[in-house]
């Protein structure tokens, strides 16, 4: 397949940067405004079926978004700015291989990976589908041979762990799909993530492993990552010093889109799972790279993943946007990052094994939409992706949540939790989710001058001392949430829910007409990275930089010692 295409001849919508004049823009100003003095606590007490009026339910996914500063009228004028900025129509040329992501000349085609249905999907004219499904088939056989025992390492014995070797999007989703769904994991077989280039990663990931039952996966979409070959090296390293070279084959498969590359690493190309230029490294967890997750969780539960990302997709592609989850959240993202300058979004999942969906949705998201220029080049003239952050509940509760509750900022947060828990153990699971329905409640309603008064009061406390108090025991409330309950986390509902936050972060990006599928803002970093490298060879001190970088790194030489 070509590795890089001419964009489509008339992009699918406009891409002009005029999005502050858009009518939809003003009057969504205008409204904010009027909305203002009507916090959400008068509008739940004005209206018994809000939940029911903000509600929307896929299968057993369920998401509440009525605790936010809405009215029908908002989510109207929300629909309008969508019409006005072409959301549907660039959703459908993502979904009909249109070569969306201009400035590589590729097209986006992760839902293709998904695609359940088998519908045709035509790149080029011609259909990706066969291509996919005979990866979907590789990784199939490899599965099983791994794990009921028949691949075996060098001296006869099975695998027990598997080492992915990856960065970026080569590591952080399967990374947070494999912890999401630790309870399928296999008995035998362990995964591990190696992504940092610091020894320590791969040095603490080694100790204690056999090389005789290890298998290495190196995962990189472009097979030149600095990071993963200098990781890869050092594993082979470690492999063949214990093993020899011969044993390269039976220990190493590699991930990738560059044969060539793998080739010359010394990995046989028989085991090498491909995938293609239009998948973009943080939505490649579906392709080859999800192939540590699959080995984990056997290949029947990775495609139950694909399956729950297909039904998103589906309803992402079909259901009007007034009762399409993605539109909605990113929708309601805009409102709040664009009319009420919330800088950051809280991504809160009540389930341990979700501790790494927000690292996922922070590359997802911020790499996807922190973008200065709209896709014809202009300045945006509005702020874009927003700065994503979360970690696991209960453990937020005891630090971040402080300045949620009563901090100058207004950082919406998503609250995610499954009804059935795969670890009960007594209590836990209701106590955990007690705090998940209060937390939203309290972010809503706050607690009125009024209200802390009179708790004050009522445990017998001093006039001046309540009125030193007060102010600080007030919660102003009116902070937006959204919650989403799923029956359990299981591969379906997880797929569910992965695609749906991939197609927030799509609808975002279309309101904002930004590229949302590029990256070259990690470009510069890497540049320099290669100048320096060399220069910190030797004793001499540098002075090829600004006066902050020479001393750096001169200090450091100093530091080390010789
Ligand atoms: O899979 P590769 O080619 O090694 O790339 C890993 C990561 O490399 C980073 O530079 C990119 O910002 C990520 O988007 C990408 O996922």
């Amino acid at each position: 397949m070509p590795r890089a295409r001419k964009p489509a001849a008339s992009p699918p919508a406009s891409t002009s940067n005029a999005l502050t004049g858009t009518p939809a823009w003003s009057t969504l100003a205008a409204h904010r405004d009027a909305l203002a003095g009507t916090p959400m606590r008068e509008m739940f007490a004005a209206d018994p079926d809000r939940f029911a009026r903000y509600s929307l339910r896929l299968g057993d996914l369920l998401l509440d978004y009525s605790k936010n500063r809405i009215t029908d009228e908002t989510m109207r004028l929300l629909l309008d700015l969508a019409a006005q900025t072409g959301v549907e129509a660039k959703r459908d040329a993502m979904f009909a291989g249109e070569v969306i992501n201009t400035t590589e000349g590729r097209a986006v085609l992760h839902v293709a990976l998904r695609n359940r249905a088998n519908r045709p999907i035509l790149l080029d004219g011609q259909d990706v589908m066969p291509e996919v499904n005979r990866v979907l088939a590789q990784m199939r056989d490899f599965c099983a041979a791994v794990r009921d025992g028949a691949w075996t390492g060098a001296t006869g014995k099975p695998v027990t762990d598997v080492v992915n070797i990856g960065i970026g999007g080569s590591d952080l989703g399967p990374v947070m799909v494999a912890e999401a769904l630790k309870p399928y994991w296999h008995a035998r077989i362990r995964p591990h993530f190696v992504s940092n280039v610091d020894g320590t990663h791969i040095a603490e990931t080694l100790h204690g492993l056999n090389p005789e039952t290890t298998l290495f996966l190196v995962a990189s979409k472009t097979f030149t990552t600095q990071e993963t070959l200098t990781n890869a090296h050092t594993a082979r390293r470690w492999l063949t010093t214990a093993l020899g070279e011969g044993a390269v084959p039976k220990h190493f498969a590699a991930l990738s889109t560059n044969a060539e590359a793998v080739s010359a690493f010394g990995i046989d190309t028989a085991n090498m799972f491909a995938f293609w230029d239009w998948v973009g490294g943080r939505y490649s967890l579906w392709s080859a790279i999800g192939l540590p997750v699959a080995l984990a969780i056997g290949f029947d539960r990775f495609t139950d993943l694909l399956d729950g990302a297909h039904a998103m997709d589906e309803h992402f592609r079909t259901a009007p946007l007034a009762e399409n989850m993605p539109a909605i959240l990113g929708l309601l993202g805009v409102w709040y990052l664009n009319f009420h300058g919330a800088s950051a979004q809280a991504l809160l999942p009540y389930d341990q094994y979700m501790h790494r969906f927000a690292a996922h949705f922070q590359q997802v998201d911020m790499e996807s939409n922190g973008k200065r220029v709209t896709l014809d080049g202009a300045p945006v003239d509005t702020d874009t992706g927003p700065v994503i952050f979360g970690e696991p509940g209960t453990n937020g509760q005891h630090s971040f949540y402080q300045l949620i509750h009563q901090g100058t900022r207004l950082i919406p947060c998503d609250f995610i939790a499954p009804a059935i828990s795969h670890n009960p153990m007594g209590e836990h699971h209701p106590i955990l989710l007690s705090n998940f329905f209060a937390q939203t409640e309290a972010l809503m309603k706050g607690k009125t001058a009024d209200e802390a008064r009179a708790e004050l009061e009522a445990s017998g406390m001093g006039a001046d001392q309540i009125a030193a108090l007060l102010p600080h025991k007030v919660f102003p409330g009116d902070r937006p949430t959204n919650s989403l309950l799923v029956r359990r986390i299981d591969p379906y509902t997880l797929g569910q829910l992965v695609a749906l936050y991939e197609h927030k972060v799509f609808v975002q990006g279309a309101v904002w007409g930004v590229n949302s599928f590029d990256q070259w803002g990690v470009e510069l970093g890497k540049q320099l990275a290669k100048a320096i490298l060399p220069e910190l060879k030797g004793d001499a001190p540098v002075s090829s930089h600004d006066a902050s970088t020479n001393g750096l790194i001169n200090a450091w030489k100093e530091m080390r010692g010789s």
